[in-house]
């Protein structure tokens, strides 16, 4: 499908590299039979050898001109296509539907333009995936997996580390797309944790704790949370109210989400 224009509105920018196509591949390393799911195939660069790999394979993609040439291309036995918004795709429903046990494996080089609501989007189906292999915005993958007290570490991070272990797998050049995207791009694995190294009551209540606490990077965690905890609750969970945001870790949110969702029952 070379006569295929690319849609900037999807964000299609198509990967060309065959090094980092295969680089990509074996860091999913999909096995004949497991249950994938890819978001986004486009011109079909990851989808063909994934289809091979894992025999059978699913995909969700919102361009219907995408659409119309994978169904011409693979059979309905081999390529499932689920043509839709992935942003509104229940892949709760398809885990249940087709996963082994209930559970999918999920990959895709995603619109960049949609990425940071996808990754909340998926991580609502939580351990009805068991792993996530996404391209995305270097930018976005280094703030995903930032440590605390670094320029990186925000929401992002906090949300996504209490549910999933992260890993960096590869950067990749713009030079390995067609046409280049702006931006450096890099591969993120995400694995739900299977015991939480910190459990958390209420994920709800904790981003909406976490989004309050972020409200204004600059100002204090005490300002910022002024008339929703104390000085003093703040010190006896072991945390130094006179800190920023990012200075807070992902275990001290869960202990204050915890101690003040349970304050409120
Ligand atoms: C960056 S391209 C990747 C294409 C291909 N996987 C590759 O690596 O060359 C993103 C793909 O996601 C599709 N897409 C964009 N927005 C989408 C959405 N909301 N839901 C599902 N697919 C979407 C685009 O049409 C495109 O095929």
């Amino acid at each position: 499908m070379s006569s295929h224009i690319p849609r900037k509105r999807f964000g299609q920018n198509f990967l060309q590299d065959q090094g980092v196509i295969g680089a990509i591949i074996a860091a999913i390393n999909p096995q004949h039979g497991d249950v994938l799911v890819e978001i986004g195939p486009g011109l079909a660069a990851l989808t063909d050898p994934l289809m091979r790999a894992a025999g059978k394979l699913h995909v969700v993609e919102i361009d219907r001109d995408i659409v119309s040439h994978l169904s011409g291309k693979y059979p309905p036995e081999q390529l499932v296509i689920h043509h839709c918004d992935a942003l509104k795709f229940d892949f709760g429903a398809l885990a249940r539907e087709i996963g082994h046990n209930g559970v999918i494996r999920l990959a895709g080089n995603l619109p960049y333009n949609i990425s940071t609501p996808l990754l909340f989007h998926l991580a609502s189906f939580g351990s009805t995936i068991s792993d996530m292999h996404f391209m995305l915005q270097k930018e976005v993958v280094d703030r995903m997996v930032a440590e605390p007290s670094t320029a990186d570490y925000g929401r992002l991070s906090v949300m996504l580390q209490v549910r999933f272990n992260m890993e960096h797998v590869l950067d990749v050049p713009p030079t390995a797309f067609y046409p280049p995207p702006k931006v450096d791009s890099a591969v993120v694995r995400m694995m739900p944790w299977p015991a939480p190294p910190w459990p958390a009551n209420d994920l709800v209540h904790m981003e909406k704790l976490v989004t309050t606490a972020f409200a204004q990077r600059r100002k204090t965690l005490r300002n910022n949370l002024k008339g929703i905890v104390s000085d003093d609750e703040l010190l006896a969970l072991g945390i130094d109210p006179g800190c920023r945001a990012e200075n807070v870790t992902v275990q001290q949110y869960v202990a204050l989400s915890n101690f003040l969702h349970a304050q409120q029952r």
